[in-house]
């Protein structure tokens, strides 16, 4: 039984450094090692439908065959908990090196295919640029990807997963443990008595029962925050312009504008991520218009509050408390007077760090990037279409469909005219929004532009490389009265107001126009121009135009018989007897020039073309 063709190049890597940096690495365990064309978990050329990698260990005979066949080296920069660790050693060379500076992190990535990080590892442009092409994903082991480029990322072709779910818990167990310590003053009663002080009268604190709390940012940590709080006896409400009503609703959670949730608040609980719209929203004017004395806690980012303003409020009191477990600069200067404030309670960026936390994060994002190495797309991804695992399964042939056609179409192109649209057609009996077509564009534009330029396109960069080079991709969903169990019956790509090569291929409406279907599980030319051919898209192809007579056929096929050249197939199709004809042949080799020659010599050959797919 044929396989279905692996996904592998929706997340290609380019070609192979080969610095000598990389030559020289070790390939062992917990060493870098040097990169290889195709790792065992990219070679199988099994579909790896299962996100999940298998709880047990691989059979020896796998190992050993992963191991000679190469396998992908993964960075680790932060302490990852010890399940995903032993997780990705299973499948991938790790190498464990913490506390880098930003040029030994540089200086290392050039040589990894993937990349794991905690929030303190800032993954820069000039990181991306520094791993020549060769990083194909960036796992961050947490929610926030505040550290990580993600335009560079998209720009590189690199994916970014991360695992958002399984430090929830832990964060929002964090924020209630700061909110209780503030109130009553724990830290600060306990570094007093520490210090051989008894001050009760001094730290006195206040009650939260029947108090207003003001969750901004109602994501996941927000809303588990609620939860708990309501435990306590709060009254809660929450900002969040993007929070759905039900939901917020259904735990009895009023959701408020901005400036009702920070003037009414006794305390405001920060659960939103930094982005350039959150960056220092809570300046000297959010805090002028709070209510006075409100407590505030920030688990979520420092960089969300100006930190200068904070100081100035807590000052003049309008301020009574804060309890930080993250700051603007991490870890914050050793002299920082927000540290230092007494009414300031601090945690070094701890919300996720519990034990239970660290092991699931490990787990998820372990699984997350050996998924995204074997070419699958992660659930979890942050900057590439989140296609279903079942979708892609269903979908794989016509990714190679789409590819081929890509590559078929711009090899029709006469040099010198630049590709400016093009369009693809989906010629389906299934709903249009039953049939998810990114992959597929991303495919056509991965075949259309690889072959002119050294980009190389992935589905995560696929967009912003079309984009860059100023091409508009256009799609067409043509409804099919049949069965919809079928997602695709043939692609269409149209290349429009552009010279072609091989007239032969130009429609009606003067487009250079292709079409392909899938024919047990292979790619298959269906059309080129007006002519219905049926060759199978693999190896290399000649497209030859004549006039219809006998025996033309038999002179091509002798010619290449004659050059060693093994044809696999061969179609003709022709508008009418007689008239015009398209002959498309497939051969495994390229046949030399001069064969090529002896074909265009052929007196009713009108024009040829080789293709390499
Ligand atoms: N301290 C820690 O160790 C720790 C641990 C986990 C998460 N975090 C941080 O907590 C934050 C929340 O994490 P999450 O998993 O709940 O993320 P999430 O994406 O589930 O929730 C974030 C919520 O913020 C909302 N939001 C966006 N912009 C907003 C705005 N301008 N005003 C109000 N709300 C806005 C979003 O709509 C979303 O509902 C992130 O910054 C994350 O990095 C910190
Ligand atoms: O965004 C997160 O997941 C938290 O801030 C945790 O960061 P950490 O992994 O560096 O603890």
């Amino acid at each position: 039984m044929a396989l279905a063709p692996p996904l592998c190049h929706l997340l290609a890597a380019p070609p192979p450094s080969t610095s000598a940096a990389a030559d020289a690495a070790h390939d062992h365990a917990g060493a870098l090692a040097p990169h290889r064309r195709a790792s065992p978990l990219r070679r199988r050329g099994r579909l790896f439908l299962a996100c999940r990698v298998p709880a047990a260990a691989p059979s020896a005979r796998g190992v050993a065959a992963e191991a000679a066949a190469g396998r992908p080296t993964v960075l680790v920069t932060e302490k990852l908990g010890d399940a995903g660790l032993e997780l990705l050693r299973r499948f991938a060379n790790v190498d464990c090196a913490y506390e880098l500076t930003a040029e030994e992190l540089r200086a290392k990535v050039s040589l990894v295919d993937a990349l794991v990080v905690r929030s303190a590892t800032r993954v820069t442009r000039e990181v991306f640029e520094a791993a020549r092409g060769r990083l194909r994903v960036v796992g961050r082991a947490g929610v926030g990807i505040d550290n990580v480029d993600l335009q560079a990322a998209t720009e590189a072709g690199c994916l970014v997963v991360n695992a958002p779910t399984a430090n929830t818990v832990a964060a929002a167990e964090h924020a209630i443990a700061l909110l209780a310590a503030m109130a009553r003053n724990v830290a600060q009663a306990d570094a007093s008595l520490k210090a051989g002080k008894w001050q009760r009268n001094k730290y006195v604190g206040v009650s939260l029962v029947g108090k207003t709390l003001a969750i901004m940012g109602f994501g996941k940590v927000g809303s588990e925050v609620a939860r708990r709080a309501k435990g306590l006896g709060m009254d809660i409400i929450s900002h969040d312009p993007y929070a759905p009503v039900d939901r917020a609703r259904a735990i009895g959670v009023d959701l408020v504008s901005f400036d009702e949730a920070i003037s009414t608040a006794d305390f405001i609980s920060l659960h939103m991520p930094l982005t350039p719209s959150t960056a220092k929203l809570f300046d000297d004017e959010t805090f002028a218009n709070m209510k006075k004395g409100v407590r505030i806690i920030n688990v979520a980012r420092g960089g969300v509050v100006d930190e200068d303003a904070l100081l100035r409020a807590l000052d003049n009191g309008t301020v009574s408390q804060a309890a930080l477990d993250v700051f603007t600069e991490e870890p914050p200067p050793k002299d920082s007077k927000l540290v230092h404030h007494e009414h300031v309670t601090v945690t070094p960026h701890l919300g996720a760090s519990t034990s239970e936390a660290q092991e699931g994060v490990a787990l998820e994002i372990a699984e997350a990037v050996l998924g995204a190495l074997k070419g699958e797309l992660a659930a979890t991804a942050v900057n590439a279409p989140m296609v279903p695992a079942e979708v892609l399964s269903e979908l794989s042939p016509y990714v190679v469909l789409a590819e081929k056609l890509g590559r078929l179409v711009v090899q029709l192109v006469a040099g010198g005219s630049g590709i400016k649209g093009v369009k693809i057609g989906y010629s389906s009996s299934r709903d249009p929004d039953d049939l998810d077509t990114r992959v597929l564009r991303a495919m056509v534009t991965k075949g259309i532009i690889e072959p002119i330029s050294s980009a190389f396109v992935n589905i995560v960069n696929a967009d912003y490389v079309a984009k860059q080079r100023g091409l508009r991709i256009s799609e067409e969903r043509i409804l099919l009265d049949g069965s919809p169990e079928i997602p695709i019956d043939s692609i269409q790509v149209h290349l429009a107001n552009v010279e072609s090569k091989f007239a032969g291929a130009l429609s009606d409406e003067g487009d250079i126009r292709v079409e392909g279907e899938v024919k047990d599980g292979k790619p298959h030319l269906t059309l080129v121009g007006p002519f219905s051919v049926d060759v199978s898209l693999e190896g290399n192809l000649i497209l030859c135009r004549q006039v219809d007579q006998p025996g033309i056929i038999g002179k091509v096929g002798s010619i290449l018989g004659k050059m060693n050249v093994n044809v696999n197939f061969m179609s003709v199709g022709r508008t009418a007897p007689g008239k015009q004809a398209i002959m498309a042949i497939g051969v495994d080799e390229e046949p030399e020039k001069e064969a090529l020659k002896l074909i265009g010599d052929i007196p009713s050959v009108e024009e040829f073309v080789f293709i390499k797919l």
